[in-house]
């Protein structure tokens, strides 16, 4: 979900509350009508691949464990006593883990709640994990309340669960065959989802600092229903549930606690853990509180065994928009997987990467998602790309300079975009066009870890992941002498190699993708691609890769203006890449793979060698039919993939 889906959810997480029901389903199916949906539309996952997969669980392995762990043991006797699936999905709808009853329903109508599937309004209509996705509330879809025929034949009841930032971080759903009685189920996921929404709570803070519970009723004083807020050593607020706000109907953020209840922070802390006490809230409330102390309020020693820094946790939420989270760089492709695997773990160590991909081809787009899913993304990511600075320029605008250091240099002088990168990552693209003497001051400066601008005496210590990316081979550029060898071998810790969009496993759904997200930032309804067009697409050698996708599709989408993109509306330059890709050379290719030559168009000049005429046809057919391979194949009595053979 991007940035305004996420605003938008909080916002209607208010809203919800006071919506109706009826309201809310009706909203739900005026927005399932917008996506082009009927009510036979067969319900779409976006599946995610095996490695999409292992990805998504780590990535959300804090919010699985956590309700796997230290939630659902609460509420066993839902799982024993009923024929129920509990079903934990991420903020986008992917499911994350299902516990209970996997077969609640006929064999014949399989539910789709499975690990990986991504359950939307838009793939799989009204249902009660996306809509609570959309609308940011608590609901509970029914059996016809199903926007898809294909789903009326269970309840959900899902709850989207919270942060302290009051960000949605997941949904939890109880789903069941229709015909079970459902009056409780809807109480009891929220209920559940405020028992994780607190133990999320308890985890980050428990260790170091003060937890408050509070409520109304002494007895219920354990319940998920209670406030918590945890307060530092001065006795700020520094987090707090959901209902604490609600039961004080008071903004909690950094208030003293002294404020909030009558008593002092001293008697506080040295209050007996788990022993209840009575106090006035703000002045009007009688509460009772309780508190948890942290296990050991010493300094806690480092741990010199742990050299290396613990994994970063995964929060999405905090993404920027130009960054493509980490499970959704590739969509079933196991080389991308890997790479994307491999270069996830040396992040967090002492190794540069380098990355080899044709231009287009998403390098960029890659070690954006490396970097905000690292440790270091609370500091700068700095890109650079060395075929775009002029080469007189690259030494001062890497290095930096003293103030006058050269003619024409600011007087303020420039601390240079290495430091600039200081405890984040510098990704250099295109290093192999750096010129020589530049190559040799970055090889000291990684070596010593330490910049000196240009005109100083001073060095400046840096501390930066180092990732650079060429579309050249840089062994044969070391050979021309045109790249220093010691700067190859510094630099090429982890060699990765991006494939191409043309030999992407999940080229489809990568498509399908791309097309997803540009319908969405052009607020065009969303259509899905028919089989044609896809087919067109995914057979096409794109040159420039996923950026040439990209324009290719942002004028086909504009041309189709709200309407399913066909044929006609794809752009010129897409087939001059099909004209213009050489046909010398399959000059040599005899007529032997072409046994499926039918030719019922025998009316043209007669030429000299079969092969050609075929090839001329093909040619001159293709264009007629605007670069439309089927009909092409049709008209030359030949198979689509001896259409491709010549138009390349
Ligand atoms: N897996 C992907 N999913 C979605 N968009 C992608 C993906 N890969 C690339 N893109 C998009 O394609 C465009 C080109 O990608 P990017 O700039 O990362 O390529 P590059 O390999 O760095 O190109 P160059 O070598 O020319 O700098 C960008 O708009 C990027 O957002």
């Amino acid at each position: 979900m991007d940035s305004d889906e996420n605003k938008k959810a909080s916002v209607f997480a208010a809203e919800g509350t006071t919506r109706s029901h009826k309201e809310l389903i009706e909203d739900s199916w005026r927005r399932c009508k917008e996506y082009g949906l009927t009510h036979n539309s067969v319900p779409q996952y976006g599946v995610l691949g095996r490695g999409g997969v292992s990805a998504l669980l780590e990535e959300h392995q804090l919010l699985v464990n956590t309700t796997q762990k230290e939630v659902l043991p609460y509420y066993d006797h839902i799982l024993s006593n009923s024929n129920c699936l509990i079903v934990l999905a991420d903020r986008r709808g992917h499911v994350l883990n299902t516990w209970g009853e996997q077969r609640f329903t006929p064999l014949e109508c399989a539910h789709g709640l499975v690990v990986g599937n991504r359950w939307t309004e838009m793939g799989a209509g009204t249902n009660a994990i996306g809509t609570a996705i959309a609308t940011g509330a608590a609901v509970q879809v029914g059996r016809d309340e199903h926007f898809l025929r294909a789903n009326r034949f269970m309840v959900g009841s899902a709850a989207p669960i919270f942060n302290t930032q009051k960000e949605m971080v997941g949904v939890l759903d109880i789903s069941s065959d229709a015909y079970l009685p459902q009056d409780h189920t809807l109480g009891m996921v929220k209920l559940m989802t405020l028992s994780v929404e607190n133990r999320l709570i308890h985890n980050a803070f428990q260790r170091e600092h003060l937890l408050i519970t509070f409520n109304t009723n002494i007895a219920a004083l354990e319940s998920p229903w209670s406030g918590l807020v945890v307060i530092d050593v001065e006795g700020r607020i520094i987090s707090a549930n959901r209902r604490a706000e609600v039961m004080l109907a008071h903004d909690l953020a950094l208030a003293n606690i002294e404020d909030i209840f009558n008593c002092k922070l001293r008697e506080l802390r040295h209050h007996p853990e788990g022993m209840p006490m009575e106090v006035s809230a703000l002045g009007k409330y009688r509460m009772h509180l309780m508190i948890k102390r942290p296990p050991q309020a010493a300094i806690i020693a480092p741990d010199y065994r742990k050299k290396e820094k613990p994994a970063p946790v995964i929060v999405e939420e905090e993404l920027p928009d130009d960054v493509i989270p980490f499970h959704e760089l590739e969509h079933g492709d196991e080389r991308v997987a890997r790479m994307a695997k491999q270069a996830n773990r040396i992040m967090e160590k002492d190794i540069p990467i380098l990355i080899h991909g044709e231009t287009g081809s998403g390098k960029e787009i890659f070690v954006r998602s490396l970097h905000y899913h690292s440790s270091r993304k609370a500091f700068p990511l700095v890109a650079v790309n060395c075929a775009a600075i002029p080469a007189e320029l690259v030494e001062s605008e890497l290095f930096g300079y003293e103030k006058g250091a050269f003619t024409g240099a600011s007087n303020k002088g420039s601390i240079g975009l290495i430091r600039k990168a200081h405890r984040g990552t510098l990704f250099l693209d295109e290093i192999g066009e750096m010129p020589l003497k530049v190559q040799a001051r970055l090889l000291r400066v990684l070596q010593e870890r330490c910049v000196t601008p240009l005109g100083s005496t001073e060095t400046f210590p840096v501390d930066i992941k180092l990732i650079s990316a060429t579309n050249r081979v840089l062994k044969e550029e070391v050979k021309r002498g045109a790249f220093r060898e010691d700067l190859y071998y510094r630099i090429s810790g982890l060699n990765l190699e991006l494939p191409p969009l043309r030999e992407r496993a999940d080229k489809a759904k990568l498509i399908e993708y791309v097309h997803g997200r540009l319908t969405r930032s052009a607020g065009e309804t969303y259509h899905p691609l028919s089989l044609d067009v896809l087919n067109m697409l995914v057979d096409h050698p794109w040159p420039g890769n996923v950026r040439q996708l990209i324009s290719i599709l942002s004028v086909a989408l504009a041309m189709a203006d709200g309407d399913p993109i066909e044929d006609w509306h794809i752009p010129d330059d897409f087939y001059d890449d099909l004209n213009g890709l050489g046909l010398a050379e399959h000059n040599g290719d005899g007529l032997s793979e072409g046994m499926d030559y039918v030719d019922h168009h025998n009316d043209g000049p007669i030429l000299r060698n079969p092969k050609e005429e075929l090839e001329a046809k093909i040619v001159r057919l293709y264009r007629e039919y605007g670069g439309n391979v089927s009909q092409t194949a049709k008209a030359a009595g030949v198979s689509r993939n001896t259409v491709y053979k010549y138009i390349r």
